[in-house]
């Protein structure tokens, strides 16, 4: 019965497929020419403050019922296999394949590029550096646990620059082969997600070791061969891996979330909406920190995150992580920049990049 009514709509849906693939084709074969006039001139592949802009006005244009967020995702992965027309863009990230890190990927490329897992933080850097991957998504700070403290590190030594930023949702589960604790030893996850959990382990699990690991698709990896190790990871770390859900949500907050930068050789143009990253150091004297970030105000730049880390060089005390908002290239900020330069005794931009979508 309900088969006849739904004939007529399946017959409408098919018709529309047929026009979205067509439409869909359509653009593919402009990207193909996109692709070639970048060829003769050498330009990169990957535009990211394009790609922003396009995600922001399908938002914008978007008449529902689709919500606006799930339409952008839709249209992250056209331009993410559009862009595989022109070429296929390799990047490198914490892996092994399973983590945030590599869903923070996903999420800033679309699904049509080449992952390259790396062992460690510093080994995106360097494959990065070295050319052997486009670009490097790597984590910068934790809602709960704050800093990244090795990629802000990592950040001042590199010649690469951010070029987008990615922030997305951590929901940790304990997971094991078994799909319960029982016979479980110890306890594995990267240390930044053992202290995300650590108020709920501490009444949950209060007598089991805890193990920190390079990250927690490798603890889902251990768990997978040694039924005495459970993981805390991602679900889709678990899948991976073939693990049973003991308990979903384990992190201490609900909301949360890490911010990963993308660091490469691109250096992107103004999209209407950008964040440039710096990081500075002065003298440590009276009213220093405050006479750095003077200008900033003095020319109506603002600033959305500040974060000091203790210099090991023994030269001065602190490094000074200021995101604000704006591009290097805004008039207003470059007049601020050229100030801020004067007052610092070390004077970085990291990057200037599209805003977030989220
Ligand atoms: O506009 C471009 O430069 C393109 O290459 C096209 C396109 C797209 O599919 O819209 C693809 C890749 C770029 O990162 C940006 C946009």
């Amino acid at each position: 019965m309900s088969d006849d009514k739904l004939k007529p709509l399946r017959e409408q849906i098919d018709s529309i497929d047929a026009q979205i693939l067509e439409l869909l084709n359509r653009r593919a074969r402009v990207a193909e020419q996109v692709g070639h006039v970048k060829a003769e001139t050498n330009a990169p592949v990957f535009r990211p403050e394009r790609e922003a802009q396009v995600l922001r006005k399908v938002a914008d244009m978007n008449p529902g019922p689709l919500v606006a967020a799930d339409v952008q995702t839709i249209f992250r992965e056209i331009m993410s296999s559009c862009r595989a027309l022109e070429r296929r863009v390799v990047v490198a990230y914490l892996g092994p394949p399973g983590t945030f890190s590599e869903q923070a990927v996903y999420q800033q490329f679309g699904h049509a590029i080449e992952g390259l897992p790396c062992a460690s933080i510093d080994e995106v850097f360097r494959a990065t550096e070295a050319g052997t991957a486009d670009f490097g998504v790597v984590p910068v700070e934790n809602s709960s646990e704050g800093a990244i403290n090795r990629t802000l590190d990592l950040l001042l030594q590199t010649t690469l620059s951010i070029s987008g930023e990615v922030s997305i949702p951590v929901h940790h589960s304990l997971m094991t082969k078994s799909g319960t604790m029982d016979g479980i030893r110890r306890i594995c996850a990267h240390s930044q997600t053992l202290a995300q959990c650590q108020v709920w382990l501490n009444l949950n699990c209060p007598g089991i070791e805890r193990v920190a690991v390079a990250s927690n698709g490798e603890a889902a990896r251990m768990a997978a061969d040694d039924p005495t190790t459970a993981a805390i990871a991602g679900e889709i770390a678990g899948q991976r891996y073939n693990l049973g859900v003991v308990k979903a949500h384990v992190q201490d907050d609900p909301h949360n979330r890490t911010r990963f930068v993308v660091i490469g050789r691109l250096q992107p143009g103004a999209s209407g909406k950008d964040k440039t990253s710096l990081a500075l150091a002065v003298p440590n004297k009276a009213g220093a920190v405050y006479n750095l970030l003077a200008p900033l105000a003095t020319h109506g730049v603002s600033m959305t995150r500040f974060e000091s880390r203790p210099a090991r060089t023994g030269t001065w005390d602190y490094y000074f992580y200021v995101d604000v908002e704006g591009h290097q290239q805004d008039e207003k900020v470059d007049r601020a920049f050229a100030e801020l330069r004067q007052n610092s005794a070390f004077f970085k931009i990291l990057g200037s990049y599209p805003l977030s979508l989220n």
